[in-house]
């Protein structure tokens, strides 16, 4: 009888840290793909845009730069919404002008190429947000005018690969630090104001002499103090630029892999997650359980 009283209390208490099991199995699953569901799965983040800074002098070829690995990357007719690599330029981030610094703007005697031109807390917090997997609006900039067209607002959808280019986007701190990988366009100077000239002509509702007085007072200077010596913090630099089609190939080789060891990394987490939750195996040694091809369970995905 005491033994029958022993046997049913120790299974009674067997079943009961059987179920406090289980239930800590499913707080820590549920927990994990709450986490997935957050674009992450334990720390590991398969969301996380990755960010590229562009910069360069200006009519360096930064856009045209950008332009060909969108192409390259099979992005440029995909739908907005849908696509995985999104481009930015820092033009959309000139601050609003008072109406004195206009009515100078429109004598071209405004300097555009000083950091003070720009909204740098407005660009930070942008990218961090796009950096948090946000979909952010940003407005077109309008060279006519000198001001944001706030009626032509862009929206950007999250995206896997985000490039961000302008003259000084490796000038400010706190923005510089946010890129996972830093281009500059270096085109020589010459070259530079040989395509500028027609193009603020043509595109920016310029004349010739407003853009030999901008450039001699602002833009060479400028360049020379702010933009040029961020060159130091590029990790490709690109001479020629869009002309490179070697550098611009083995870029768009090196994004290439990046997204697809990410892509492989989160596979390699989701089915982690999976496998803990169907065998209810200890959540906190993961990594020997998939390396392990011990029972096969477990075993990457081809
Ligand atoms: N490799 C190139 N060869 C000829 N023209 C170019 C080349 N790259 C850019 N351009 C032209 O030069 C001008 C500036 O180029 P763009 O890419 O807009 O420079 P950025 O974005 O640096 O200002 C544009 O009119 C563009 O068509
Ligand atoms: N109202 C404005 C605003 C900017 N600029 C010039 O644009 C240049 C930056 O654009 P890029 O495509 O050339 O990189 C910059 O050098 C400014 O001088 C302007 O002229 N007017």
């Amino acid at each position: 009888m005491l033994k029958i009283s022993a046997f049913c209390f120790a299974k009674s208490r067997l079943n009961v840290l059987k179920e406090m099991r289980n239930i800590c199995h499913r707080k820590i699953f549920t927990k994990m793909c709450d986490a997935k569901l957050n674009g992450k799965v334990n720390g590991l983040d398969g969301k996380t845009p990755f960010l590229i800074g562009v910069s360069g002098g200006t009519a360096s070829g930064k856009s045209t730069v950008c332009k060909r690995i969108m192409e390259k990357l099979g992005q440029v007719d995909v739908d907005h919404t849908q696509r995985q690599v999104v481009c930015i330029s820092q033009d959309s981030f000139y601050r609003d002008l008072t109406p004195s610094e206009i009515q100078k703007a429109e004598k071209g005697l405004f300097n555009f190429d000083h950091p003070d031109a720009f909204n740098e807390s407005l660009m930070k917090e942008t990218l961090m947000d796009i950096l948090a997997g946000k979909i952010v609006q940003i407005p077109t900039y309008d060279y006519k005018n000198h001001s944001l067209r706030k009626d032509e607002i862009i929206t950007i959808y999250p995206a896997d690969v985000v490039l961000f280019e302008g003259i000084l986007v490796f000038y400010f701190p706190e923005v510089r630090k946010l890129f996972h990988m830093k281009l500059f366009v270096d085109t020589d100077s010459d070259t530079r104001l040989a395509r500028r000239v027609p193009r603020d002509i043509n595109e920016r509702g310029r004349d010739l002499e407003q853009v030999l007085c901008q450039y001699m007072n602002f833009v060479k200077p400028a360049f020379e103090e702010f933009c040029s010596p961020t060159k130091k913090f590029a990790d490709v630099i690109i001479p020629r630029g869009a002309d490179n089609t070697v550098a611009i190939e083995l870029i768009v080789q090196h994004i290439r892999e990046i997204l697809s060891n990410r892509q492989r990394a989160s596979e390699e987490r989701i089915v982690q997650v999976a496998a803990a939750a169907v065998n209810l195996t200890p959540v906190h040694s993961p990594a020997k359980k998939v390396n392990s091809g011990g029972d096969g369970q477990f075993k990457r995905p081809h």
